[in-house]
């Protein structure tokens, strides 16, 4: 199993350039499902999940194609399969976006339910919800979601009583090939939604509204080709920001979104960490001499984001004061807690709430990435502590930082990946 070893690091120096949006590649690469001709996707990202997204939509009979390090041609005009097999669906629940593709183009679709994961139960009612309001005739059972419809599915109002961000994705795939008119109310307004109704209709779909909290859709009948380029990593970009206040550094973002990173930057910058534009998405962040402790509450988009909850947390672990963080998208998602503790943060837990009192030193330690973001606050805690950090199960990173320890030993950090012997029994 590989792991990462992260040393005590100077102050982080130089530019990093973000990489395409795990949350838009894959919803995106689901879509292209939806079309009977090539789709050319760029700044698709080098990502774990990328790699299940290709074998996902391999299987159900779509040919994908890698053209340089981060093109594609997905081409599912031989679509075949409405089963994604079991194995697959379950390695990220993201798969479960292949859904409402498969009930527009085949009338039917079977796929595994999605577990929950270290973060949350993670439910899909809202996407059931959807699909039956288009509809479709829902089956749960034997750990299978089944989902099939007659003709073809019809438009109809549907209110999402939370603006889940993939239930408004599946949904909103499902409705661009229905008959007639659909209303999403109450939907999600992250730039990944955008950026997937951008995509949609390029590829000839007639959807308006994304970005708001209503999302209207006129169903056409075929769907084509387009090129299409995924928007930069908000999350990957807030976490490179976060390295460079951690370490006392001065770094040059390149390919950021900054309408995107709006939250994230003014809760930085209340940390006392100073930004300036310096060109077109491009982003100079310098860290400041002491950062301050700031409260920190996650919320749907526009709002702060869980995704940086983490790295924020590693982040006030060594800020000057308390800090009170509150996560209300996730109802698990403090398990980096203990894996920070380990590395002597003090950080009390009641409820969705952290308290979080800063250390002036912090030690390196074997610790677990218990998810994706919790590895990256790892890796960014044992970028200041003393010591060695062992970050351990680091699947999970890989599976949404891009080449991360290249980037990150690119702005001068210590940090290496090394394969550890499978250990034997006595
Ligand atoms: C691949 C992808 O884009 N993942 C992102 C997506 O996940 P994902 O799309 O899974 O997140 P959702 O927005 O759906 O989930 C938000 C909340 O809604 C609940 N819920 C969701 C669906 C449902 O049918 N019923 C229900 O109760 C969830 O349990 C959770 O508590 O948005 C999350 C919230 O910004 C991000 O953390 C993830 O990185
Ligand atoms: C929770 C995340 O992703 P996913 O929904 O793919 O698990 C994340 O990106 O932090």
């Amino acid at each position: 199993m590989p792991k990462l070893i992260v040393e005590k690091s100077p102050p982080l120096k130089g530019k990093v350039r973000i990489s395409g949006a795990k949350n838009s590649a894959l919803p995106i690469m689901a879509a292209t499902l939806l079309s009977t001709d090539k789709c050319e996707l760029t700044e698709v990202p080098n990502l774990r999940d990328v790699n299940v997204m290709k074998e996902v939509l391999n299987s159900l009979g779509a040919t994908v194609e890698k053209t340089s390090d981060e093109s594609y041609n997905i081409n599912a005009k031989n679509l075949n399969n409405s089963e994604a097999p079991y194995e697959l669906m379950t390695k990220m629940r993201a798969s479960f976006l292949v859904m409402g593709p498969l009930l527009a183009r085949l009338k039917k679709a079977r796929i595994s339910m999605p577990g929950g994961c270290a973060i949350g139960t993670r439910p899909i009612d809202l996407h059931l919800k959807g699909f039956k309001a288009l509809g479709a005739e829902i089956e749960v059972g034997h750990g299978y979601v089944e989902a099939k419809v007659e003709d073809r599915l019809k438009g109809n109002r549907i209110y999402l009583d939370f603006p889940s961000v993939g239930a408004t994705e599946n949904i909103m795939m499902a409705a661009v090939m229905a008959e007639g008119e659909t209303i999403l109310e109450n939907v999600a307004q992250e730039p990944e939604i955008v950026d997937l109704a951008n995509f949609l209709n390029k590829l000839g779909a007639d959807v308006k509204g994304a970005g708001t909290n209503t999302i209207k859709i006129n169903g056409v009948d075929e769907l084509k080709n387009c090129n299409h380029t995924i928007i930069p990593d908000r999350i990957e970009a807030g976490t490179y920001m976060v390295a460079a206040a951690m370490t006392g550094g001065d770094i040059t973002i390149e390919n950021i979104e900054l309408d995107h990173v709006k939250s994230i930057i003014s809760k930085l910058k209340e940390s006392n960490i100073e930004f300036t534009e310096v060109g077109n998405n491009t982003l100079r962040v310098v860290a400041p001499k002491i950062i301050k402790a700031v409260d920190v509450k996650t919320l749907p988009y526009p709002g702060f984001p869980t995704d940086m909850q983490a790295q924020v947390m590693a982040m006030m672990s060594m800020a000057e004061g308390t800090s009170v963080i509150i996560e209300t998208i996730f109802e698990n998602r403090f398990m980096h807690v203990n894996e920070l503790r380990r590395m002597g943060a003090d950080i009390k837990i009641d409820g969705r709430s952290a308290i979080v009192t800063g250390q002036e030193q912090l030690l390196g330690a074997p610790v677990n990435a218990t998810d994706l973001r919790a590895g990256a606050a790892l890796i960014l805690t044992g970028l200041i502590s003393d010591g060695i950090t062992e970050v351990n199960q680091i699947h999970h990173i890989d599976r949404g930082y891009s080449n991360i320890e290249q980037k990150l030993t690119n702005l001068g950090a210590k940090i290496k990946r090394v394969e550890t012997e499978m250990e034997t029994g006595a």
